[in-house]
């Protein structure tokens, strides 16, 4: 079913919409749910498709995010290729700096021309696009098999939301055969409740006709700005496939604490259960079970608990000193809330810093506790 279709992965993310969350840190790496990172969803569901290979296109610190991933997606059968630091990386001869004389990508779009030789290698049919910074389980398959039955030159992957959200997304409508009529990238004033996911499949070679059309354009170097309307304008057959699932995009610190609370919902869209295991912690082996300071909260086995955590998130190595109260809050790897500490509604980072993201509210205590389970055998 993958064969001849090629997953690029955009891992470009600056995080500049993350606040202190995002700075120094790789938007792709960001921890989620206490048990991986935000690009693993992605790679996660490429190799539950059955991709054995999945195109890394990335933008900033690609030394780093190879290191990364080099480590924690290093398996037989399935592997992130680096593109043109690919041969050198793997045969141990370092990493090569990019050409200073080239511009760097400014754009998605650039960021599939800049890696065209490796997108659009013999044998590619179809390409897949995904995304690095989506929450999400999916199989890919159906997707590509309806793309495949109906010739489409896209296929593109949308949900349905409040419309109060829409002016955030690029938004789509169909007409009753179900094939795209409109794509208004962030409308100001939303006519339709879908909206597109962003993850799609193209016919690969439209894709790069549309791509070598448009270079050199005066364009803005985006697949939702540019790409799909320059390919709706130019006829081609664009159909949709419903995300009915689990979707979350996480572009903001805001978005990023609410996907966490919703963890916890009483019937989660996306269960803990779903979510990838990638990140390795040798302290989360060790098993606590929900006491009287732990009220419907996401917490790794190894969390140390003197205080009150209600409804929270807290990641391996995460520790509450005595008498503090944490409310709907998540609790980064390693993160110290000091003895006597009140945080409600806030992101604790490793170091301490207390990000806050909604405003406090009253208590409403409920009695139950999920414990994430001990991170053995995992990946890495
Ligand atoms: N040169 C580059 N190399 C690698 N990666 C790069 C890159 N430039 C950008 N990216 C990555 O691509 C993604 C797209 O980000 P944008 O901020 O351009 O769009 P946004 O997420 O607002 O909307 C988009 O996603 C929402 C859904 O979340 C859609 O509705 C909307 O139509 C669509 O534009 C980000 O993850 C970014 O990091």
């Amino acid at each position: 079913m993958t064969d001849g279709v090629r997953a690029a992965l955009l891992a470009g993310g600056e995080g500049r919409r993350m606040g202190a969350l995002g700075s120094g840190r790789l938007k792709p790496l960001v921890p989620f749910g206490g048990s991986c990172r935000l690009i693993d969803f992605s790679l996660a569901n490429a190799e539950a498709s059955g991709f054995g290979e999945v195109l890394l296109l990335s933008q900033y610190e690609e030394r780093q995010l190879m290191d990364d991933l080099y480590r924690t997606w290093w398996r037989p059968g399935f592997r992130v290729h680096f593109g043109p630091y690919d041969r050198a990386y793997r045969a141990g001869e370092g990493y090569q700096a990019p050409d200073r004389t080239t511009p760097p990508e400014r754009g998605t779009a650039d960021a599939l021309i800049r890696k065209a030789p490796y997108l659009f290698g013999p044998g590619t049919s179809e390409v897949l696009v995904l995304h690095a910074d989506h929450v999400y389980r999916f199989d890919y398959r159906p997707l590509i098999a309806a793309h495949r039955r109906s010739g489409a030159a896209l296929t593109l992957a949308y949900q349905r939301i409040e419309r109060r959200y829409v002016h955030l997304f690029g938004m789509v409508e169909f007409d009753t055969a179900g094939r795209l009529t409109s794509f208004v990238e962030k409308p100001a004033e939303p006519t339709s409740d879908l909206v597109f996911a962003a993850f799609c499949v193209f016919d690969a070679a439209r894709l790069h006709h549309y791509l070598e059309r448009l270079d050199g354009t005066d364009w803005q170097h985006d697949i939702s700005r540019d790409v799909i309307p320059a390919m709706l304008a130019g006829g081609e057959p664009i159909l949709g496939h419903e995300v009915r699932g689990h979707w979350e995009d996480i572009g903001t610190v805001e978005r990023y604490h609410r996907a966490h609370l919703a963890l916890l919902d009483h019937d989660p869209t996306m269960t803990v259960d779903q979510l990838p295991c990638t990140v390795r912690s040798a302290m989360a082996r060790r098993l606590v079970t929900a006491g009287p300071g732990l009220t419907r909260s996401l917490v790794a086995a190894d969390l140390a608990n003197d205080g009150l955590v209600e409804h929270s998130v807290a990641f391996p190595g995460a520790r509450v000193g005595a008498g503090a109260r944490v409310r709907r809050s998540v609790l980064l790897p390693g993160a110290a809330v000091p003895a006597g500490a009140e945080i409600d509604g806030a992101i604790v980072l490793e170091d301490g810093t207390v990000q806050q993201v909604a405003p406090p509210q009253p208590a409403g205590a409920v009695r139950t506790a999920v414990v994430l389970p001990a991170l053995g055998g995992l990946r890495g």
